[in-house]
């Protein structure tokens, strides 16, 4: 894992851009893309530069259930607002909240998964140390599913929403086992309210308790922390600053 700290989230944009550019260099094709208030930076800068993802395709992590993708809280809603009305990809897939049948759509995500290996998969990182919306207990090898998001998750998610009562209770979501098969991958977490999990994440067991830690198995990982998110890690060693 290479991790790096930052001095806040615009300079956290800065770096998770300079990685998406160096992807395109080295011909990635399939981007795997996170919501959440954490890539907004990475977002904006991309959105701002001349970069060209008009023939890549991008995989979304996760979707709630029961949200169309017009809904202005759908992960749908969220990418094409931050993202995709700007810088448009030849394809887009975020898992659809609506699906009727929802082992037919987790079926189709997977296949299309298989079919458009991920090069390189952006994560926030949720308090609880939850990627996508693999909440801990999640096995290392789950597949895209409906998962029942916990009270933690919930609470932390309501902030976007009228009231709590209004957040989703499920979610669709990429598997951990999708999310570790990508080239390489970019975690992203910035704020005191993610240092336990990132110092678990870096320096605990790899534990389905913390589903993060799994990433400690990847071996082509760069984590983006600020100064807040990075303060609860023992090992200083491990870190490298930019400032
Ligand atoms: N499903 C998303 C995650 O993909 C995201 O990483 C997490 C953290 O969000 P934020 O970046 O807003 O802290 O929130 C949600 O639960």
């Amino acid at each position: 894992m290479q991790i790096i700290e930052v001095k806040d989230e615009q300079a956290g944009g800065k770096v998770g851009f300079e990685i998406f550019k160096e992807a395109l260099a080295d011909n990635a094709q399939v981007f795997g893309l996170a919501t959440g208030s954490t890539p907004i930076t990475i977002y904006k800068e991309l959105t701002a530069s001349d970069l060209d993802f008009s023939d890549k395709i991008s995989i979304n992590l996760d979707e709630y259930q029961g949200l169309a993708g017009t809904h202005e809280q759908s992960y749908r809603h969220f990418m094409e607002e931050h993202l995709f009305n700007q810088k448009p990809f030849k394809e887009s897939y975020v898992p659809d909240g609506l699906a009727e049948d929802s082992k037919a759509q987790t079926a189709h995500y997977d296949a299309l998964i298989a079919e458009h290996p991920l090069d390189l998969q952006l994560l926030g990182l949720g308090q609880n140390g939850h990627i996508g919306f693999n909440e801990p207990g999640t096995p290392f090898d789950a597949q895209t599913r409906l998962v029942d998001l916990t009270p933690s998750t919930i609470a932390a998610n309501a902030r976007f929403f009228a009231s709590e009562d209004e957040v989703p209770r499920k979610a669709f979501s990429m598997g951990i086992g999708s999310i570790m098969k990508s080239k390489k991958i970019l975690l992203v977490a910035y704020g005191e309210n993610k240092a336990q999990a990132v110092a678990d994440m870096i320096e605990g067991p790899v534990t389905t308790d913390v589903p993060a830690s799994v990433l400690q198995n990847h071996d082509d990982v760069i984590v983006i922390i600020d100064e807040k998110a990075a303060s609860k890690i023992k090992n200083r060693n491990l870190i490298t600053t930019i400032a």
